[in-house]
């Protein structure tokens, strides 16, 4: 079968999710592409629809072992009719536990059928030059082997004429899922007097934790730690004060040095 169009779907903080899910995209190559960037807050209030004739490229960050849960509502709520669906999750160099797995039965829940799935490295979050994980990931090497992966899902749709041929893909992991979702309630940004009161940083962050009126303003109770804030300061006015999260960066930059590689399954 030829699959003439293939929506992407992804929530990517700071952007490692959606450069792969791009890259397996255009391995595939489909005729149009339709990109729905669930990043936002008001991105996620529509459920998504999807059909048989179209191909769901969707794809996560790694949270805590599992999949982001902010987001697992509105992926349980999508709406699929035997649409063929690549799961994609991004983890930064620790491990990936059974968030991929968790993702396959999301959309398989939804209607989905699973025909690939694959787990690559995305520099971590915590990660800045001063102690970074996984810096510079995905490179080249990490986005030609996505493009090679697409390549891959594009010779298994054409050699069957309908999706229900299409055989599920083997997603290691287990169930009950090993990770404890819960991310922590700490206010780790420090703001610096570069701050320009811009807005940038309420305006993207996923969370809506970011007072616009007053960028020093943090809901902890909202805060993902996702990092888009610190990483996406135009004015470099915001990083990370000493507790919590600023000793996990120490701890994954000394742990977690040792270069991963990206595994797919189909
Ligand atoms: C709260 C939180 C929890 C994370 N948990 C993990 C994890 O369990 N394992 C891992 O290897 N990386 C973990 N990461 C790192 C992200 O999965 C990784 O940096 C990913 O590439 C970010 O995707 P994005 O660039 O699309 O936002 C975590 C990041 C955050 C913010």
């Amino acid at each position: 079968m030829n699959i003439e169009s293939a929506k992407l779907v992804y929530f990517s903080p700071t952007g490692t999710t959606q450069s792969v899910v791009r890259a397996i995209a255009r391995g595939v190559n489909p005729g149009t592409t339709e990109e729905i960037d669930i990043t936002q807050p008001a991105a996620r209030v529509q459920p998504l629809r999807t059909s048989e004739t179209e191909l769901l490229i969707i794809g996560v960050p790694v949270y805590m072992g599992r999949v982001p849960a902010i987001v697992r509502d509105w992926l349980n709520a999508i709406v699929a009719r035997n649409t063929p669906a690549v799961c994609v999750v991004l983890y930064g160099n620790r491990t990936y536990e059974d968030a991929l797995l968790e993702l396959k039965t999301i959309v398989t829940k939804s209607g989905c059928r699973a025909i690939a799935g694959c787990a690559f490295i995305g520099e971590h979050s915590f990660s800045d030059p001063a102690v970074p994980t996984a810096q510079g990931r995905p490179d080249q090497n990490d986005l030609q082997l996505a493009e090679t992966f697409g390549r891959k899902i594009r010779e298994k749709l054409q050699a069957v004429s309908a999706v229900a041929e299409i055989p599920e893909a083997k997603i290691p992991g287990e169930f009950p899922y090993r990770g404890d979702s819960r991310l922590w309630t700490v206010d780790f940004i420090e703001v610096s007097d570069a701050c320009t009161q811009c807005g940038t940083c309420a305006e993207r962050c996923p969370a809506g934790a970011i007072d616009p009126a007053d960028a020093k303003k943090i809901d902890t109770k909202l805060c993902i730690t996702c990092c888009s804030c610190i990483r996406q300061c135009p004015s470099h006015a915001r990083s990370m004060r000493p507790g919590l999260v600023k000793d996990a960066q120490l701890r994954l930059h000394t742990l977690y040095n040792e270069r991963k590689e990206p595994e797919y399954f189909l």
